[in-house]
């Protein structure tokens, strides 16, 4: 549905992103993640079109966005602020939304609205940060759009409605084969709902990864030897790496063949041995845990 090949963006002399490609499957959410600073907002603003992108393109079902800016209909993006729209009212922006979307469904937009029991006669500055962030998710589903693009959508709301506006999206997505990206700090939220994980490093992709692989791929294991000691033979493993110790309790993400490791581990006769759940943000702070801020 959007492939994007060989993406370069400088900002001020600066290479923000370098070589960026991948593609997103229709009916599926992908995550991105990175550090602070490597380039995510950028990507999707570039995605859009809000950003020229000076080498490389962005085809959105086969058609490049730049020369057919009628495809623009089909991708929504959510930015993590919305002053712009402070001064709109409410029916405003839906008119705005009505006249930029030739499929807005102004029905379904109200039918939301009162869902997520927003008020529809006040001026968006009047809102709270939750309340403009949901707002604009509203807005952005009954575009109709094929593909929305959402930079760090739950910023701000309470856990409530995060669950909803969670619940809600992935309703949206299995019932109308609508495509979502999404860039987000909340490495809990993503792992709940994203098909593919893109980890970025520095304005490049680190790694393109779906949720099951990773689950199949990493594992963790909590591990307590007799005199409290990872014996050295295990740290060397180049598939193995220590992520955390705690007094005598060591936490171990193994990449690879879990079995063959906890089999040697085994012949150290630890006193706990044990596979705990492997979470996006192991991955993150085993991949990414030694760069400094970009
Ligand atoms: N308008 C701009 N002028 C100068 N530098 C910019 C501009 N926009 C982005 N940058 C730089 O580009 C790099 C990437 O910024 P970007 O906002 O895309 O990162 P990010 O991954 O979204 O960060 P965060 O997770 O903190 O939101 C940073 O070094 C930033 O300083």
């Amino acid at each position: 549905m959007l492939s994007v090949k060989n993406l370069v963006k400088w900002i001020e002399g600066q290479a923000v992103l370098e070589d960026i490609s991948f593609s997103i499957e229709q009916g599926t959410i992908t995550g991105l993640i990175g550090r602070n600073g490597v380039g995510k907002t950028t990507l999707l603003r570039s995605l859009v079109g809000i950003l020229d992108p000076d080498q490389g393109e962005v085809l959105f079902e086969g058609k490049n966005i730049a020369i057919n800016p009628e495809v623009k209909q089909s991708i929504v993006f959510v930015p993590d602020s919305f002053t712009t729209f402070n001064n709109y009212h409410v029916k405003e922006l839906i008119q705005l939304y009505d006249a930029i979307y030739e499929d807005f469904d102004v029905s379904y937009f109200y039918e939301l609205l009162q869902r997520f029991n927003l008020p529809n006669n006040r001026k968006v500055r009047s809102f709270s940060r939750g309340m403009k962030a949901l707002l604009f998710i509203i807005l952005s589903i009954s575009t109709k759009a094929k593909l929305i693009i959402l930079d760090e959508p739950t910023n701000g709301l309470d856990a409530i409605a995060k669950r909803q506006i969670l619940q809600f999206l992935l309703e949206e997505v299995s019932e109308s084969q609508l495509s979502l990206l999404i860039s987000s700090h909340h490495l809990d939220e993503l792992e709940k709902i994203s098909d593919t994980i893109i980890m970025m490093r520095a304005g490049k992709i680190e790694s393109v990864i779906s949720m099951e692989d990773a689950k199949l791929h990493y594992k963790k294991l909590q591990v307590v030897f007799k005199d409290g000691i990872m014996p050295e033979e295990i740290l060397q493993l180049s598939h193995v790496e220590e992520i955390s110790r705690i007094g005598r309790v060591h936490t171990l993400l193994i990449k690879g063949n879990v079995n063959e490791t906890v089999q040697i581990l085994h012949e150290y006769q630890p006193l706990l041995l044990e596979q705990l759940p492997m979470s996006l943000e192991d991955m993150f702070v085993s991949a990414l845990g030694g760069d400094g801020i970009v």
